[in-house]
């Protein structure tokens, strides 16, 4: 049986002791500074053993997997090139960064040789081993920037190993790309968000409603500003040059719609808002999370009121469990489509089947 030591259990990496050890079937040694966390691991199933001294979880490893904050994934790194390893274990961290991290495996021959950076693109603003999942990856990207003289064998097996552990899309890129990309699409908006909170909080001291009222388009921008301080005072400090060059573009476009405001310039004002529009609704719409069903299919069916009970009485007779149903598109011919949603391979399989026997057209979104 293969192991992988796990260092830091929190969020992500109790999730990916989870995932590797249901799925990839992999021996977990946890470490955490932390031995009420170990503890939680422990007794969840989370982790098969857990370790406050790091050593004690990493000797005999063949896959080690940084899972702390980034400021001090550096460090850790450190520590582990002076310690015993096993000759052919590969080491990966799950950072949000990932420029930092690259430059410390470089300055260690042998980490050089063992180090494949890793990043797991999705997550939520909770922390902590509690909120860990196993399927907290399914369907998300995942990223890694090996070095380049990193034989492709090495990059394989990793990869084979999170794909089992994860289900998740691996995706190889260079460090200061994934850098800039998650700085605009991550880091960026996190600093917004928690902006726009401190300033509408400023105001509130004064007059209560401006929290009272704060829902819709407010909430939803701000969710992530709930996400832990530490973890992101550590993300903006380790990915600080792209950072500050996307936050000096961000002033300028701020720059500009004031302007634009300031002329009572209406065509600028609405092409700002048209653009982005535009934009937004071409975003791909990925499917990312626990939440998020994988497995779809269309189902043709007549379009009258019962036929939704139908389907999934069907299906729930046969013990598929279906985790979203609803009705896609009105068609004026009165044909409509429904659409089915599964979080399990087997059961999106059986439910083909089962619908094809009776006589339902099915429409494949997968294969
Ligand atoms: N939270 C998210 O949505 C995502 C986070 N990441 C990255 O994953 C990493 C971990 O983040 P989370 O799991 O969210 O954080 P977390 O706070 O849930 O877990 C971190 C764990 O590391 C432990 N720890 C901290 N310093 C330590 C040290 N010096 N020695 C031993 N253990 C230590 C803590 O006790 C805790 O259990 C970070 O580098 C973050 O950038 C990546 C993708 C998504
Ligand atoms: O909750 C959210 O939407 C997030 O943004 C989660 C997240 C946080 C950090 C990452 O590096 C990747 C994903």
């Amino acid at each position: 049986m293969e192991r992988a030591a796990v260092l830091g259990i929190g969020l992500i990496g109790g999730s990916l002791a989870l995932g590797l050890k249901e799925r990839a079937g992999v021996e977990v040694y946890g470490y955490d500074r932390s031995e009420k966390t170990l503890h939680l691991a422990e007794s969840a199933g989370v982790i098969h053993r857990g370790f406050t001294r790091m050593e004690e979880a990493v000797t005999k490893a063949d896959y080690i997997f940084l899972a702390v904050p980034v400021g001090t994934a550096p460090d850790l790194l450190e520590a582990l090139a002076e310690l015993d390893l096993k000759p052919d274990c590969l080491i990966s961290d799950v950072g949000s960064t990932k420029g930092r991290i690259m430059e410390q495996a470089a300055v260690f021959p042998r980490l050089r040789e063992a180090f494949i950076g890793g990043h797991p693109m999705a997550g939520s603003h909770q922390s902590g081993v509690k909120a860990a999942r196993s399927l907290l990856f399914e369907n998300a990207y995942y990223i890694l920037t090996p070095f380049p003289e990193t034989p492709l064998s090495k990059v394989q097996r990793l990869s084979r190993l999170l794909v089992t552990a994860t289900r998740a899309q691996l995706v190889i890129m260079n460090p200061e790309h994934h850098d800039r990309i998650v700085g605009a699409i991550s880091h960026l908006p996190h600093i917004l968000a928690a902006g726009l909170v401190n300033q509408v909080d400023r105001y509130n001291e004064s007059n209560e409603w401006f929290h009272r009222l704060a829902a819709g388009g407010f909430r939803d921008l701000t969710r992530i500003a709930a996400s832990d301080p530490v973890m992101w005072r550590d993300i903006l400090l380790s990915n600080r040059e792209s950072i500050l060059g996307l936050m000096q573009d961000w002033i300028r476009e701020m720059e500009r719609v004031k302007e634009a405001l300031e002329a009572e310039d209406s065509f600028s004002i609405q092409t700002f808002f048209e653009q982005a529009k535009i934009s937004r609704e071409q975003l791909p719409d990925r499917k990312i999370g626990i939440l998020s069903p994988v497995w779809e299919c269309y189902v043709d069916v007549a379009d009258h009121p019962g036929v939704i009970g139908k389907v999934a009485t069907l299906l729930g007779e046969e013990g598929i469990s279906i985790a979203n149903i609803g009705v896609m598109e009105n068609r004026e011919d009165g044909a409509g489509v429904l659409r089915l949603a599964f979080r399990e391979e087997r059961d999106y399989r059986r439910a083909k089947t089962v619908l094809a026997r009776k006589g339902y057209t099915v429409i494949d979104l997968n294969e």
